[in-house]
């Protein structure tokens, strides 16, 4: 491992059920990415991306392998993981997760307070003025439009400067704008801040915001595309079709 190793997963494999039930959601997964690394995962419906970023962040436990963080091996308690968390992930979903009783600025310092950690109200300003939102602090989460709510979600994954964060399609209730601008929000937290990001998404021009690419088919990797362009990437996703039609999946 190396110093600047964000992410590693080694053999992580994933099964859902027991007996004729069983899935095997990952088969076997191994990975490392580079910390201030922008990573977007893609492949088919039911190839295993949420189940793979779910094991990665310690929201879900591994069957096999091994998953490390910042080069800390996610495992212990269930009371240590969350600490883990609360301290080097961040998470952004589809659906914004914001608690609608509290204002941006409150929803924003969440993790903060519930790690127990003291409010760094500069680092709070710069990170929701990054996302366009220092003049919306006191409103509440139904006041903004869709785009400004998941930039809000984004400032509170932003503000604790976790390892890495986990986004499982963020764009996919959003509108072509309000998409493009989260999406270069992505990008600019990567270039310029060093943060280290994985996207999960079945939407090509999303994925080419990213660095690379890791394709899943079947619980496994099996495609990786460098400095990806929307065509390469819609290509890459057809052929994967093939070959899982070719296998009679
Ligand atoms: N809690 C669970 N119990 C049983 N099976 C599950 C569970 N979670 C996921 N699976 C199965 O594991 C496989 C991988 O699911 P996963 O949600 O990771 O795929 P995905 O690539 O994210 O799919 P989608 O693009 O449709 O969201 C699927 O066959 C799914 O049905």
């Amino acid at each position: 491992m190396t110093d600047t190793e964000a992410l590693r997963l080694d053999g992580v494999r994933k099964v859902h059920g027991t007996g004729d039930n069983q899935v095997i959601a990952l088969a076997e997964v191994s990975l490392s990415l580079a910390a201030g690394t922008f990573t977007a995962v893609m492949g088919p419906s039911g190839s295993g991306k949420s189940t793979l970023l779910q094991c990665a962040a310690g929201l879900e436990r591994p069957t096999a392998g091994r998953v490390f963080v910042a080069g800390r091996e996610l495992a212990g308690s269930e009371t240590e993981l969350t600490r883990f968390r609360r301290e080097h992930v961040g998470f952004v979903f589809q659906q914004f997760n914001l608690l609608p009783a509290l204002t941006v600025l409150q929803n924003v310092t969440l993790p903060v307070r519930l790690a127990g950690k003291r409010v760094d109200a500069r680092r709070v300003a710069e990170v929701l003025d990054q996302v366009g939102l220092g003049d919306r602090l006191t409103h509440r989460p139904q006041e903004l439009s869709g785009g400004q709510q998941q930039r809000v979600a984004i400032a509170r994954a932003l503000v604790t400067s976790p390892s890495v964060i986990f986004a499982d399609e963020p764009t996919g209730a959003l509108d072509i704008r309000s998409a493009r601008a989260v999406l270069k929000l992505f990008q600019q937290s990567v270039r310029v801040y060093g943060q280290t990001l994985v996207l999960v998404t079945h939407d090509p021009i999303a994925a080419a915001h990213a660095d690379s690419v890791l394709f899943l088919a079947d619980g496994r990797i099996v495609g990786h595309l460098v400095a990806p362009t929307a065509e390469a990437v819609a290509e890459r996703l057809t052929h994967l079709g093939e070959d899982l039609a070719g296998k009679g999946v």
